[in-house]
């Protein structure tokens, strides 16, 4: 569905100073029909430039693309008519109707006042818009507002849909039901989705896989749940009786990659490849010596773990401390 190749992307800065911002540094993707793609990374990572490479509405500085089925520089007319954007601000004019936004969306795709009005039904229903096809857009709710650009940006049925910081603003019970909204569109209309996030529990419950950027690069990209096991390991405390912590603690080193331990007493601390198949096998191990645990606790790592590793920086700190310049001139 998307194939990039050192796709490149500089922007020359306004004003005397000149100079130019390497925005995207040569970025190469692969995306197959029908995943769900996370495209993770901090503020100013070269996410959004990347997506409005793809979506033909910024011409790569370098590299190559081809996107549905079209070549990006060849044919962005073919490569705009199969996919959807949903832009971070959103594309609904606050004056319009809903019905009005969705038929308008349909009809500058070419589709029939009749395909759109059945389309455009059958979207509403399902993204829980139904009944609000007569309401100005400025009176919808924030998460309202935002199920009605991912509408427009389906209604012409395209295989591949690009989704710009699709949570951005909503309170949390309305981006938990985005999401659920999110993957019920994958699965019923197998539609290819390509979002951008810089929430890492966003990624986390969404996306089959994360490519992550920083600064311009693709740093990393797997599986949430392989990015996690590659970098850190599952965290693992283990409680006992104070006077047997040092025998449960060499027991616990017998573990296949049990590593970074930490022992004070009664507290076993320490990471291993899979928890969750390494406690069985400590529990065995602890009871042929009679060693009885009272306490045990297993952690994933988080992606903020694997960010951190990566990059050395944790991606909340990269957020906080990502540069903005005063740049808007497009070179
Ligand atoms: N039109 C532009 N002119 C000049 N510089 C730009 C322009 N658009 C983006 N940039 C710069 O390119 C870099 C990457 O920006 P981009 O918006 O792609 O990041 P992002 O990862 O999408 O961040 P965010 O999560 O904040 O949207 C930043 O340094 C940004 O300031």
């Amino acid at each position: 569905m998307i194939t990039a190749r050192g796709l490149e992307r500089r922007f020359r800065r306004k004003g005397r100073s000149g100079g130019e911002v390497h925005a995207v540094k040569g970025v190469d993707l692969d995306v197959e029909a029908g995943e769900l793609v996370g495209f993770l990374g901090p503020n100013g990572a070269g996410k959004t430039t990347t997506l409005r490479m793809l979506t033909t509405l910024l011409k790569p500085s370098a590299g190559t693309a081809t996107v549905g089925g079209h070549d990006l520089l060849a044919d962005p007319l073919g490569v705009r008519r199969n996919i959807g954007y949903v832009a971070q601000g959103g594309g609904s004019a606050p004056e319009s109707r809903v019905d009005e936004e969705i038929e308008l969306q349909g009809r500058l795709y070419g589709m029939s006042k009749a395909d759109v009005h059945a389309r455009g039904a059958l979207l509403a229903e399902q993204l829980d818009l139904a009944g609000l096809g007569g309401r100005l857009t400025k009176t919808l709710s924030g998460g309202q507002r935002r199920r009605l650009d991912i509408v427009l940006g389906l209604v012409h049925s395209p295989g591949l849909v690009f989704l710009d910081e699709p949570s951005t603003g909503l309170d949390p019970q309305s981006r938990a039901n985005l999401w659920d909204h999110i993957r019920r569109l994958r699965a019923e209309h197998g539609v290819t989705i390509f979002l951008t996030t810089h929430y890492l529990d966003e990624a986390d419950a969404l996306a089959d896989r994360l490519i992550v950027i920083d600064d311009g690069r693709i740093v990393a990209e797997g599986t949430p749940d392989s990015l996690k096991a590659r970098v850190s390991g599952d965290g693992v405390v283990v409680g006992v009786e104070p006077e047997v912590t040092s025998a449960a603690a060499d027991i616990a080193r017998q573990l296949t990659g049990a590593h970074d331990f930490d022992v004070e007493d009664g507290l076993i601390r320490f990471r291993v490849p899979r928890g969750d198949t390494a406690m069985p096998e400590l529990l065995r191990a602890l009871d042929a010596k009679d060693i009885v645990m009272s306490s045990i606790q297993v952690t994933r790592p988080t992606l903020d773990d694997v960010f951190l590793t990566l990059t050395g920086r944790s991606l909340r700190d990269a957020e906080q401390g990502a540069a903005q310049p005063e740049v808007t001139h497009v070179a």
